[in-house]
């Protein structure tokens, strides 16, 4: 069964087109990542497979939910670590992650609270406000409430974002073995060696449309994924796609300033 399915999936905004048509399939146990220039349509894709947006035409199913009909169903049912969000400055990790816990409704939650804080290297940390914390540690935080109710299926924007490069491993690692057990994750990023290392498949939108699909481990060594993203993304001429694509050393596109939020 797919884990996510859409067709001809659109948002409109009075004249603006955020999303134009998308028709995808994510199989189980794929970690897909979505990539593309900015305002290609790839948050309004994931607010609208989580149950936060409703779209102007189209349908989808996320595992075997309706996200417009039962937004509740989908979004008790997955994980979610949107773009730049933070744990409530007010509260601690612990009492955030216990709030978690009840909304979501799993069991031994103090148990899961310590293993995530010691898995994510933030324990030392559990009872400080998180108004107090790195940026980094925020984002272990947000990890965290993403993956502790173990749900089947995770939509995350820019996972290792403000992470050390030892924590990025690590959560890579992390990533790679939740879908060796069976689970979905679908990425979105505009680091091409994150999509690259970690993803088995990955799609290609631009202008608000989905225009490829592809294994970047079938990519050659003389086509890597960087150049046929800008092969993909450059066909539209559009000005959008040209100031997307910047290699500028760190392969990243189109956000230079995407490390440092
Ligand atoms: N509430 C809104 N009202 C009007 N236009 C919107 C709204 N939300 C998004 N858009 C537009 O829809 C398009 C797609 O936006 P979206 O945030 O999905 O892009 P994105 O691919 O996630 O971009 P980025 O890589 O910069 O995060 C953009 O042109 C954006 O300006």
């Amino acid at each position: 069964m797919a884990a996510i399915e859409t067709h001809d999936l659109t948002k409109r905004y009075g004249d603006v087109t955020a999303l134009d048509g998308l028709s995808l399939s994510v199989p189980e146990g794929e970690l897909f990542g979505l990539l593309g220039p900015n305002g290609s349509g790839k948050t309004t894709t994931i607010e609208i497979l989580t149950g936060q947006l409703d779209p102007t035409e189209g349908t989808a199913s996320v595992l075997g939910h309706d996200p417009v009909a039962d937004p509740q169903a989908v979004r008790e049912a997955v994980g979610i670590l949107p773009e730049r969000e933070d744990p409530p400055s007010f509260l601690t990790p612990r009492e955030y992650l216990q709030f978690v816990g009840d909304v979501r409704g799993f069991d031994a939650v103090d148990d899961r609270i310590a293993e995530w804080a010691d898995r994510l290297g933030f324990d030392h940390k559990l009872d400080t406000l998180s108004t107090d914390l790195s940026e980094g540690e925020r984002q272990r935080v947000m990890l965290a409430q993403t993956f502790i109710h173990e749900p089947d299926l995770v939509f995350i924007d820019e996972p290792l974002v403000n992470l050390d490069p030892i924590m990025q491993a690590e959560v890579k690692d992390h990533m790679r073995e939740y879908c060796e057990r069976g689970n979905t994750l679908f990425l979105s990023t505009h680091f091409l060696e994150v999509a690259e290392e970690l993803c088995t498949s990955v799609g290609i939108i631009r202008d608000s449309a989905f225009v490829a699909e592809r294994d970047p481990s079938d990519l050659d060594g003389d086509e890597q994924l960087l150049d046929y993203f800008r092969q993909e993304v450059e066909e539209s001429g559009s000005a959008d796609a040209e100031t997307a694509v910047t290699d500028g050393g760190d392969r990243s596109l189109g956000a230079a300033g995407d490390t440092d939020r």
